[in-house]
């Protein structure tokens, strides 16, 4: 089901987006014509088999990959007009992206690798920055560690703190890709119930790739790609619904 309801606002949505890698017989269409709309302040899963085109799509609408075809508007803006320096800026102002492998500075401190993006931005840590970089600390629960190095942290302290740089700047919607791929379960668990806090009690659009039903049961909506198409947009799904999406059966209705 796909979500169509105009008065919803938008983080992100795509239009007949299309990837191909490569040329003639050796050309892969990984994305084939995708219409797509992410609602502002949910929490979504896209999961599909492996190499069904997810993190082409994620790539793609989070403007780390250009696509072939189509369109994709990201905080109202259309990425398609905009030149490498004008994606990078943009990325920075209203992108957050929390990595598998959680890609923290190994020489800053945790508290120093959250403030980094507004640091990157120019961004003077005024009262309402410093009010921000409050909230996120305490959501993420990492107080206590932010004097330290990463290589002083567990993996899933180190996951919250990426999670904490990603949030700070109040960015437009958040991309994670298999974020708990490095963690065991009690921190997967961990990290992603700070997600879903990150949406439920600060607003956040969060998007997260993952290959793991127990992580998409986090989520509020579950995209499922299959082949480079968009097979259902499942809005609150249980739990049986999504297992029979993904098993290939009939789209559930969502809730
Ligand atoms: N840079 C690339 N060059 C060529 N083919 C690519 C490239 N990136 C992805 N592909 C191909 O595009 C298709 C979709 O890949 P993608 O990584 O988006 O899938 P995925 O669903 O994220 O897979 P996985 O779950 O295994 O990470 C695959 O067939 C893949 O081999």
């Amino acid at each position: 089901m796909t979500i169509t309801q105009t008065s919803v606002r938008l983080a992100a949505s795509a239009r007949g987006l299309t990837r191909v890698y490569g040329q003639g017989d050796a050309s892969v269409h990984a994305l084939r014509g995708v219409d797509l709309d992410l609602p502002a302040g949910r929490f979504t899963a896209i999961m599909g088999p492996s190499g069904s085109g997810k993190s082409t799509l994620m790539h793609c609408l989070a403007g780390l990959d250009t696509p072939t075809g189509g369109s994709v508007q990201v905080a109202g803006r259309a990425l398609e007009d905009m030149d490498d320096t004008a994606l990078t800026i943009f990325r920075r102002e209203h992108v957050g992206f929390v990595f598998q492998s959680f890609n923290l500075l190994p020489m800053l401190t945790a508290g120093q690798n959250v403030l980094l993006p507004l640091e990157l931005a120019g961004r003077r840590v005024d009262a309402e920055v410093r009010d921000r970089y409050d909230l996120v600390v305490d959501v993420l629960g990492i107080r206590d560690r932010l004097g330290h190095r990463p290589t002083e942290l567990s993996g899933g302290q180190q996951q919250r703190v990426a999670i904490a740089r990603a949030l700070v700047s109040q960015p437009d919607i958040v991309f994670a890709d298999e974020p708990t791929g490095n963690l065991d379960s009690d921190a997967s668990a961990e990290v992603l119930g700070f997600l879903r806090r990150s949406v439920r009690e600060l607003g956040q659009t969060v998007v997260m790739v993952t290959h793991e039903l127990d992580a998409a049961a986090y989520a509020d909506d579950v995209v499922v790609i299959a082949d480079g198409q968009i097979r259902a947009h499942l809005v609150e799904p249980t739990a049986e619904q999504l297992v029979e999406t993904l098993r290939g059966g009939r789209p559930g209705a969502g809730r």
